[in-house]
């Protein structure tokens, strides 16, 4: 669902992603890992096409995404940490605003069915967006993507600072969705978070994918092992 070959990104000297060779496949939900500016968030930025490649190539479903990056965006959702919404429209509006824009047409029954299923509470739906809590605007966030019945999703630090209820509740939906054939490509610190809701973790260091690793098959007190003796690389050379 998700392929990247020798996918690199580099500003003038500096490189950001450096030859990432990467498979995702449907129903796969794949956590990136890496310290601050390791690549995480370029690597999202390419599939997206909000960034242009310096080389190599980027596919969602097949269809790479600097020769058709409508085709790939109508394939994809996009949750960052912080979702955004416009504050002065209800989490309905947004939702109808943002379905429109991707060219569905939903009953304002249907569209509060997605909103149930993303997790919010039907209590929320009318009530603006300005006084939402960011677990809530992930989930109109998460609802969005249901409505434009996105193939793939990606999630740039998504529970950072969410409460343990709000983080749990956000990897089940997750979790129903992958189920149902989503793919996710997740950046996250959190290696918790990375062992228990990804299927496969990706260690990044300085643009390189270092380490790949099965999350049945790694104990978190290993992946932090691991984690931390790959950062600990750079300490070393400096
Ligand atoms: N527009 C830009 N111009 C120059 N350098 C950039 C630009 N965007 C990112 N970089 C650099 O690319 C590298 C990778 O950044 P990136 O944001 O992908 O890291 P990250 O792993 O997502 O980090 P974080 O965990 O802090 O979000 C960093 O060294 C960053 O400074």
């Amino acid at each position: 669902m998700l392929k990247a070959v020798n996918l690199t990104k580099a500003y003038g000297s500096h490189t950001a992603l450096d030859h990432l060779n990467l498979e995702i496949q449907a129903g796969e939900i794949y956590c990136l890992l890496g310290s601050n500016g390791a690549g995480k968030s370029t690597t999202i930025n390419l599939f997206l096409g909000f960034i242009p490649a310096t080389s190599g190539q980027a596919f969602i479903d097949g269809v790479e995404v600097s020769v058709n990056n409508q085709a790939t965006r109508d394939m994809v959702a996009y949750i960052p940490e912080i979702v955004n919404l416009y504050p002065t429209l209800s989490g309905m509006e947004n939702l109808e605003f943002f379905s429109g824009l991707s060219g569905f047409q939903y009953t304002k029954q249907e569209l509060g069915r997605f909103m149930e299923v993303a997790g919010l509470q039907a209590s929320a739906f009318h009530k603006r967006v300005s006084s939402y809590s960011k677990g809530m605007r992930q989930k109109v966030g998460i609802a969005i993507a249901l409505v434009k019945k996105a193939k793939v999703l990606f999630l740039d630090e998504p529970t950072s600072g969410l409460d343990p209820h709000a983080s749990n509740e956000f990897s089940e939906i997750i979790t129903q969705l992958s189920l149902q054939g989503v793919s996710t490509l997740m950046a996250t610190h959190d290696l918790l978070i990375a062992k228990n809701l990804g299927h496969r973790i990706g260690i990044m260091h300085e643009g390189k994918l270092k380490q790949e690793l099965i999350s049945d098959e790694v104990s978190h007190a290993d992946l932090t092992r691991i984690y931390i003796d790959l950062v600990k690389e750079k300490e070393v050379r400096v």
